[in-house]
């Protein structure tokens, strides 16, 4: 969209900008190290692991027990030290009180932001935890379940973010995202997409460069969300160097599956399904067996 790269006349020439991606790539932040549930010598061996791959950025997963929390963070900041930048999602699981209790709890580890603190729906539960953060420094993040323009609308008039978190499937459409975008700048927002499912990555990586370049021109507190699971089943997977996405080179939007994933993932003939369907037969089903993870799962669960 030409008028979108020269509107922003006030900032670093569109060619700078993506030369910058072509160099540096997108800054991302990682999910993979503590989804609630990993003991803590898995969460330590994956910070450990991140660490020396270069990442900066670590998003811990809280909200099912504040002790269990508190330790966790404790031993996340512990390993990544005071400059690197943590970050907390309880993914819906407070009221607004409980939100803003046990944040203030949360605060000695100085998270950037808690993510998705109460209910997606509740605008300005968003907002009332917001401004109850202000005095111990922490953002509010939201949005993967935001559906349209018009509730990131409300969310950015009620003050209720202070990153505002795009998915590139649940948004509807392409179209959608930018008008996002756009609104996002208008309000001096920084957009820090979500990407923690299946495909995610592949398909925000085109939004969030396309941001920096031709809508917001920055790069100040934000980052992409890249989680590190099932990548293998895409033909044109991510590609992420030092902690940040360098721009896709293949034609298209980088979502083609590979043909042996969907062969082994059709239902109920397919090889994966064969042998989840043979094992429900044989004892009682349990869908998160090692065995029947991806291989990036199961090589990494102690059990
Ligand atoms: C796996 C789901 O998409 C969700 O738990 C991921 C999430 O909330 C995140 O990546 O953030």
């Amino acid at each position: 969209m030409p008028w979108v790269r020269h509107a922003a006349w006030d900032r670093k020439p569109w060619a700078l900008l993506e030369e910058q991606m072509l160099t540096h790539g997108y800054p991302a932040y990682t999910t993979s190290c503590a989804w609630l549930g990993y003991p803590d010598d898995l969460l330590k061996q994956l910070c450990v692991a991140a660490l020396q791959d270069g990442w900066t950025r670590f998003k811990v997963k809280v909200g099912a027990d504040l002790q269990d929390d508190v330790r966790r963070c404790r031993l996340v900041r512990d390993m990544i030290g005071p400059e690197k930048t943590l970050m907390l999602d309880a993914n819906q699981r407070w009221d607004v009180p409980e939100a803003v209790e046990w944040m203030s709890r949360l605060a000695e580890f100085k998270p950037l932001w808690i993510e998705e603190p109460t209910s997606p729906d509740d605008i300005l539960g968003h907002a009332a935890i917001s401004k109850a953060l202000v005095p111990l420094g922490i953002g509010v993040a939201t949005g993967e379940q935001c559906h349209n323009r018009v509730i990131f609308k409300q969310l950015l008039q009620a003050n209720a973010l202070q990153f505002l978190q795009i998915d590139s499937c649940r948004l509807g459409s392409v179209n959608e995202n930018l008008s996002v975008l756009l609104m996002a700048k208008k309000f001096g927002i920084p957009v820090c997409p979500h990407a923690g499912g299946v495909g995610l990555c592949e398909l925000v990586q085109h939004l969030i460069i396309f941001d920096y370049i031709s809508v917001s021109a920055s790069l100040r507190n934000r980052m992409c969300e890249y989680v590190d699971h099932l990548h293998e089943h895409f033909k044109y997977p991510v590609h992420i160097k030092q902690a940040s996405y360098m721009p896709p080179k293949d034609a298209g939007y980088s979502t083609e599956m590979r043909e042996d994933s969907v062969e082994k993932h059709n239902y109920p003939d397919g090889e994966v399904w064969k042998k989840l369907l043979a094992a429900q037969e044989n004892e009682a089903f349990s869908p998160m067996t090692a065995s029947s993870l991806p291989t990036t799962f199961s090589s990494w669960l102690v059990l």
